[in-house]
Order: C-alpha cells, then structure tokens, then sequence
C-alpha cells in the first residue's frame, strides 16, 4: 500500500555549530540515501568541513540532531560512530613515512579486528592480512609501489594509499574530504574511478570544490553557504539553481 521510502543512511535536523556565537553551521536538515554518492559544495568558509566534523563526532553539536540509519548517534564520540560503520578519510599527515603502503594497510586491517593497532606484532601476525592488504593496494594502483616507503610516494599516490586505508575499515559511510584537492587532471580522473569502485555497497559524502568532479559522482548535492542549506538536488538541478549561481558568481567576485 504504503509508498516506501528508500533508507537514510545519515539524517541531519536542524544541525548547529557555534564557535563562540558565530554559527558554521546553521540548522542544517540533511538526508543522505543509503547506497548513494552525496556532494557537499559550497563557497570557501560555508561550513563543509565543519559539518563533517559534527557527522563524524570530531566536534560537538550545539543544537540538532544525527541519525545513523534512523540510530541517533548525536553526542557520541568519534570512535562509537567510526564502530557504528562511519569511516573518514585519512590526513595525508597520518602516513609513516618509512612504513611501505602494504604496511599501512596490514595495521589499518590488523586495527579492524581485536588485537587493535599493536605496532609490536609480529610480521608473522600481520601476515594474516596480507591476501587482503594485496587485494586493497591493487585496487587503489598502487600494486608497482606495494613495499617503497610512503614517503616516496607522489601526492596522487599518497591520496590513493589513504582510500585503501579507509576502505581496509569496510565501512557502511564514507566521508571523504575533497578527495581530489591539490591534485592534476590525471590524478583528478583516476581518483573519480577510485571513489565510484570504493563506493559500491557503500554510501559516500564527499566535499569538494572541483566541479568535474562533482558532476561525475554524485547523485545528489548539498550546496551550503554561511553555514546554511542554500540548494538541494541533482547535480543539474543545482547548478541551475540562481542562488547557486549568485553564491558561486559572489565568491569570484570576491577572489
Ligand atoms: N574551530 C573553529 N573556531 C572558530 N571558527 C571556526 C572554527 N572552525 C571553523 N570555523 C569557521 O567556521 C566557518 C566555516 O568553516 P569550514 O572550515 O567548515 O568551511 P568550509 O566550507 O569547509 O571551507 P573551505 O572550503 O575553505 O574548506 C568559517 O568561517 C571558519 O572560519
């Protein structure tokens, strides 16, 4: 009878974050469908990476809440939510410089299970995730750079080897922030395959200001200024959008 509704994977109402009384992110009502690819975009300083800090427990709410496939998850830590199957993609600052890629990856799949991160294991003990680890750092391309010490990865490469580690986490959500930033075309395009593999089975939020990128990804976009929801739709309905225009057209202006 009912019409029924696809799930939500994250459910945002009247969101907020204050800073001292300046709001970044203001009454933010956010539905992420389960299995989707989710922009968020925006002008610089319109609150993206705030907001994923309140959705990945990095922050505080100040007002608002938070489901988690309909659980609210308002007010718990990172680490309850990250549990709870919320993954977030990792700082480039977070590799080790001397430890190879399929290093990152055994420890990153080592942290999944009981044992937890325990840098003092044995290499016979991380080898239990070796098959894995391999599957992981193929699927990424980074299968020629397997054992070379991170550090002498490329920037491209680098951010690739974060994917795998998000991905060595199986999470049901994955936030990634602006998975592309700093990169050149190449790398732009074989990141957008990289993310559309990984999201299979998957939800992803990702921001990024990359409007190729955008377009070829999601299925829907958040546009957010001043902390506020400005539009909402497909990527064709946003971009038509007048406000998103004048908010886009404003910043250059600005620039
Ligand atoms: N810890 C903080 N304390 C005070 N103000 C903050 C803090 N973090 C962010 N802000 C402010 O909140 C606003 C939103 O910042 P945020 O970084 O979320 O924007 P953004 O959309 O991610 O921008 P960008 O595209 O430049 O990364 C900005 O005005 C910023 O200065």
């Amino acid at each position: 009878m009912g019409v029924s509704t696809p799930q939500l994977a994250l459910q945002t109402r009247g969101l907020c974050k204050e800073f001292r009384g300046f709001r970044a992110v203001s009454s933010v009502d956010l539905d992420v469908h389960e299995g989707s690819i989710h922009a968020l975009v925006g002008p610089n300083g319109a609150g993206k990476t705030t907001l994923f800090n309140l959705l990945s427990g990095f922050l505080s709410v100040s007002e608002g809440s938070i489901e988690l496939f309909g659980r609210d998850i308002t007010g718990l830590a990172p680490e309850r939510i990250a549990h709870l199957g919320v993954a977030r993609s990792f700082q480039i600052t977070s590799l080790f410089e001397h430890l190879t890629p399929l290093e990152h990856v055994e420890l990153a799949l080592q942290g999944m299970t009981r044992d937890g991160y325990r840098f003092w294991r044995s290499d016979r003990s991380l080898r239990r995730f070796r098959a894995r680890a391999d599957e992981l750092i193929e699927e990424v391309g980074l299968a020629a750079l397997a054992d070379r010490p991170a550090g002498v990865l490329a920037y491209g490469q680098k951010r690739a080897l974060e994917m795998a580690l998000v991905a060595a986490l199986n999470p049901k959500v994955l936030l990634l922030d602006e998975p592309t930033a700093g990169m050149g075309v190449e790398d732009v395009d074989r990141t957008i395959e990289l993310v559309r593999r990984i999201s299979q089975g998957r939800t992803v939020v990702f921001v990024d200001h990359n409007m190729h990128v955008v377009g070829s990804l999601a299925d829907r976009v958040t546009v957010l200024q001043s902390g506020a929801v400005l539009a909402e739709g497909t990527y064709d309905e946003v971009r038509r959008d007048e406000r998103v225009v004048t908010a886009y057209l404003g910043e250059a202006d600005h620039a």
